[in-house]
């Protein structure tokens, strides 16, 4: 681990891009299981109200070693249910908006010796490379080698967040010159021409 992590701007990370100079951004701090704990918290524990491990735990240290009489049990109990649903909440609100610091790693001096390669590493660069990483399915050897090569954490408040989707913007649709608008002008046109000129055949006839 290098001597002295700090905090660092994603703009400054970012700029170690190359071969020799290769910095990635990877967090370590919430991965899928535990959020998946969270969520089951809130629907099995909370929701249901059926006790999960968490609940249960609760509920022995303080429920039935401390309550005295019935009201004081359930208010226990009440407050076991809302510790819980805090804590998922806040688990999922810190999630949601990246507030988990992400761990900075140096690791031009592994570039040669990657076995997935160096390119792989430099287009990780520049962005949150977690899923990338987490993609490959990386050994647990792997991840303890991360700690060599640990030199801080990003500043979570100059992460970029997620471009929206903005849809590319469609030329303006002109529907006069379309080959259908002319086949409905068409359509309404010729019955009024054949209708004119059968008038004007019976105007004539009829004089003659
Ligand atoms: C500090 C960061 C990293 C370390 C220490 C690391 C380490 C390793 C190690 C030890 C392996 C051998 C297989 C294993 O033990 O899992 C490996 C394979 C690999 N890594 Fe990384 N890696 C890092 C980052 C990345 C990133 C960000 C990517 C993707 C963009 C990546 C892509 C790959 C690929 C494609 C393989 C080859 C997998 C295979 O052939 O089965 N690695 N890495």
């Amino acid at each position: 681990m290098a001597s002295d992590p700090k905090i660092h701007q994603f703009e400054e990370v970012a700029t170690h891009n190359k071969t020799k100079d290769c910095w990635l951004i990877i967090s370590g701090k919430v991965n899928p299981p535990s959020l998946l704990i969270h969520i089951s918290y809130l629907f099995i524990g909370v929701q249901e109200r059926n006790m999960s491990r968490l609940h249960m735990k609760f509920w022995d240290t303080f429920s039935l070693k401390k309550a005295k009489n019935l009201k004081q049990l359930l208010w226990y109990d009440y407050l076991c249910h809302e510790m819980l649903l805090i804590h998922c909440h806040f688990a999922l609100v810190l999630e949601k908006n990246k507030w988990f610091y992400m761990q900075v790693y140096d690791v031009s001096s592994f570039m040669d010796d990657h076995p997935g390669g160096d390119e792989v590493l430099i287009s990780a660069t520049g962005k949150d490379a977690t899923n990338d990483f987490e993609d490959v399915g990386h050994s647990d050897s792997a991840r303890e080698m991360m700690d060599k090569y640990y030199i801080g954490d990003i500043d979570p408040s100059t992460v970029p967040r997620k471009r929206a989707y903005i849809p590319l913007e469609q030329p303006a649709y002109n529907q006069d010159k379309t080959p259908e608008f002319i086949i409905k002008i068409l359509q309404i046109l010729v019955p009024l021409l054949i209708l004119g000129l059968a008038f004007a055949v019976r105007h004539y006839t009829k004089k003659e």
